[in-house]
């Protein structure tokens, strides 16, 4: 049995103690136990799950693991304490704001030999499952990719680049390594408006756009366009609804990772997609800044 904690209940944190406090039968999430959780705020008690200070959290010998569910900007603080603190980690994406972070962060885990799972939901829904079944074996030619949502305060998610990071985990689980060419930045802040434009080459060079427009009232929708030498693809297939939903997927192989059943090739795989996307993440960022 592995003691967890949860640290910070916002949507995702509650959809963490949710599925926590509701494991699988017979699934490895069985072997998670909700220990308590953490939050700024006074809340006592959240569906008989008991309130738990940081320090205690950091402290306690029956918390062997920490879901970090806050805002991006305080994941890099929360992951290094409870790594030294011989925790496991589970965080949300992303892993941290800035590449130096992460390799550093990764580098502490491998130290401490401890899990440390970047949770990764957008591969996990079956929409993506399909699309990337349409995809796989065609020879692109070129493609965008446009994701539109509500606006996302800077000060508490990051760098658009970032808090977007999964339309960059997309395009590099359908395509493979991608190089940045050139990114922009559009901002009204009066209008609270964002649009990010990054150029991509894939390893063919062939090219890639990502487009993350955000404003307020601004609907949740992506939208690809991808033309490959066979014809054009640019609805997104039907699906129907999984049976298990992609927050308990991730948990479900992060419980995975904890047991010592996932091979130490897929954690490699998974180490460089993650770092390889938020290196591009930060090159994105230097391109707008310039
Ligand atoms: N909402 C979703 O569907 C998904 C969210 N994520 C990631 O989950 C994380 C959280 O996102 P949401 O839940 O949507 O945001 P949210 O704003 O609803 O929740 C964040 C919570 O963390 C709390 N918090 C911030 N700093 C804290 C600290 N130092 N100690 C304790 N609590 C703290 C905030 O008060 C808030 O309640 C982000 O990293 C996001 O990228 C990832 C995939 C899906
Ligand atoms: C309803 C309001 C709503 C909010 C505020 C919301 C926030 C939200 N959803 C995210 C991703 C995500 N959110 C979901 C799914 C959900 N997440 C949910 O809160 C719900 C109800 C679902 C529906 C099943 C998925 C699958 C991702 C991964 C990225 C993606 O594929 O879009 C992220 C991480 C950053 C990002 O990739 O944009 C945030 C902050 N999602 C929402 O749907």
């Amino acid at each position: 049995m592995f003691g967890v904690v949860v640290v910070g209940i916002g949507i995702a944190g509650s959809v963490r103690i949710r599925d926590l406090l509701n494991p699988l039968p017979s699934s490895p999430s069985e072997s998670l136990k909700l220990q308590g959780f953490v939050s700024r705020r006074e809340l006592g008690e959240c569906n008989g799950v008991q309130q738990v200070s940081l320090k205690e959290a950091l402290q306690s010998n029956k918390v062997d693991v920490a879901f970090i569910c806050t805002d991006n900007q305080n994941h890099e603080q929360s992951i290094r304490s409870f790594l030294e603190a011989g925790k496991h980690v589970l965080v949300e994406y992303p892993l941290a704001l800035s590449a130096q972070a992460a390799h550093e962060l990764w580098q502490l885990a491998e130290q401490k030999g401890k899990v440390l799972h970047v949770e990764h939901i957008e591969l996990l829904t079956e929409e993506f499952k399909q699309l990337k079944k349409e995809v796989d074996g065609k020879e692109l030619v070129e493609g965008v990719l446009h994701f539109t949502g509500g606006a996302l305060d800077e000060q508490k998610f990051g760098f658009p680049s970032f808090s977007g990071i999964a339309r960059i985990t997309w395009l590099v689980d359908l395509f493979g390594s991608l190089n940045v060419t050139s990114a922009r930045l559009e901002t009204n802040n009066d209008e609270k408006y964002s649009k990010l434009t990054a150029n991509f080459a894939t390893g063919d060079n062939r090219p890639l756009t990502w487009i993350e427009e955000r404003a307020p009232g601004l609907k949740r929708e992506k939208k690809v366009k991808f033309t490959f030498k066979s014809g054009v693809l640019d609805t997104f297939p039907p699906t129907s609804r999984g049976a298990v939903g992609p927050f308990m997927l991730d948990q479900n192989l992060f419980a995975q990772k904890l047991l010592g059943h996932i091979s130490t090739e897929e954690l490699a795989a998974e180490k460089n997609r993650i770092l390889h996307c938020i290196e591009l993440a930060e090159k994105i960022k230097q391109y707008c800044q310039q």
